[in-house]
């Protein structure tokens, strides 16, 4: 369940508490803009570091770009490729991408590995897409995140089964004629992220929810709409059940996350891994991994999908909820 609850808005506040949602202990942020603002000393980091939903991060390989610039310069001489209907890249050269190009753009190594998920991060510039990247690839801010680059990949357990996802976090449109272009076709899951405080971060949500579509026109690939900080509540300009709708008309998945409480941030990545598993693999490996995933559930959980079930079928919004009863629970298709 999508939680809306949080601190006030620390933006305003300087030294602000924030509850650790992870550990249940409270954890001092230096002020500033939340996951990025807190650069506070080290024992501050420390405890933010603790409250890492995933615990300590095993080794981490970190690239600066996923692909070689001049590679794709080449490629991208006039008549190498042809539009790729994503209307972001063509000035002079146009872009076109093949079915199934995803791997011819990766830059070797894992990344051409089909066990590698590859997950791209859209969004408007500052909604958090990098402080959502660091969190799952458990770097700090600060210099060293600074220096980490922007691709981050690691290995998580997802239902009792290992899953490599590479997260990029490269998307800038305006960085030049290729980039977009590239980003909207090499991913086998797309992560769009707008601000809850940023109407017009929504919106270009939206925008790019479009374009993805005309640029994967043929592939079913899993798109997930998040609404990132949540935990500034007092200067939030978009409601859960408009973040709700709009996944609901662009028939993708839904969920509110705040990388400054690390809220949902787990949620979102397996949320990933479990949408490209439910498209990839056969119906008999998702059930047999959903059924173990139901035996280990505890008791507690149990009871809550229980209740969940009987309050949504009581609900007076009834009629909403029926249509968009499963944008929000990203283990099913
Ligand atoms: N309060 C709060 N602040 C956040 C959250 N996520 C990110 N921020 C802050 O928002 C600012 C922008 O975050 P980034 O992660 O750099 O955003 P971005 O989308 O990568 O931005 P670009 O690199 O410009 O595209 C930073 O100051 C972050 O600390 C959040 O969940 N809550």
């Amino acid at each position: 369940m999508v939680s809306n609850q949080g601190p006030s808005d620390p933006g305003s506040v300087p030294n602000h508490l924030y509850p650790d949602t992870a550990s249940g202990a409270m954890t001092l942020n230096g002020g500033g803009s939340g996951a990025g603002g807190n650069r506070g000393g080290g024992r501050e980091r420390e405890r933010r570091r603790g409250s890492t939903p995933w615990g300590p991060a095993p080794p981490l390989h970190r690239r600066s770009m996923p692909v070689d610039e001049r590679d794709l310069q080449a490629a991208l001489a006039p008549g190498a490729l042809a539009a790729a209907g994503t209307g972001t890249g063509a000035q002079g050269a146009t872009l076109e991408w093949h079915e199934g190009s995803s791997e011819s753009l990766s830059s070797g190594g894992s990344d051409s590995d089909e066990s590698v998920y590859k997950v791209l991060l859209l969004g408007a510039p500052g909604v958090g897409k990098s402080a959502l990247a660091r969190i799952f690839g458990g770097v700090e801010d600060g210099p060293e995140a600074e220096a980490a680059g922007h691709t981050y990949d690691r290995s998580i357990i997802v239902d009792g089964e290992e899953a490599s996802l590479m997260v990029y976090d490269i998307w800038e449109q305006d960085s030049g004629r290729w980039l977009p272009g590239h980003c909207m076709a090499m991913g086998d899951a797309y992560v769009i992220v707008y601000s809850v405080t940023d109407k017009e971060s929504f919106e270009k949500a939206s925008e790019l929810r479009v374009q993805l579509r005309r640029a994967r026109q043929t592939d079913d690939v899993p798109i997930i709409l998040v609404g990132n900080k949540s935990d500034l509540v007092r200067s939030r300009e978009v409601s859960l059940d408009e973040g709700r709708a709009c996944a609901v008309v662009f028939d993708c998945k839904f969920i509110e996350t705040s990388a400054a409480l690390h809220h949902n941030v787990q949620a979102l990545f397996e949320g990933v891994v479990r949408q490209i598993r439910l498209r990839r693999d056969s119906k008999e490996a998702n059930a047999r991994r959903q059924a173990g995933t139901r035996r280990r559930e505890s008791l507690g959980k149990k009871a809550k999908r229980f209740l969940g079930r009987i309050v949504a079928r009581n609900s007076r919004k009834m009629a909403f909820r029926a249509k968009s009863k499963s944008c929000h629970d990203l283990s099913v298709l």
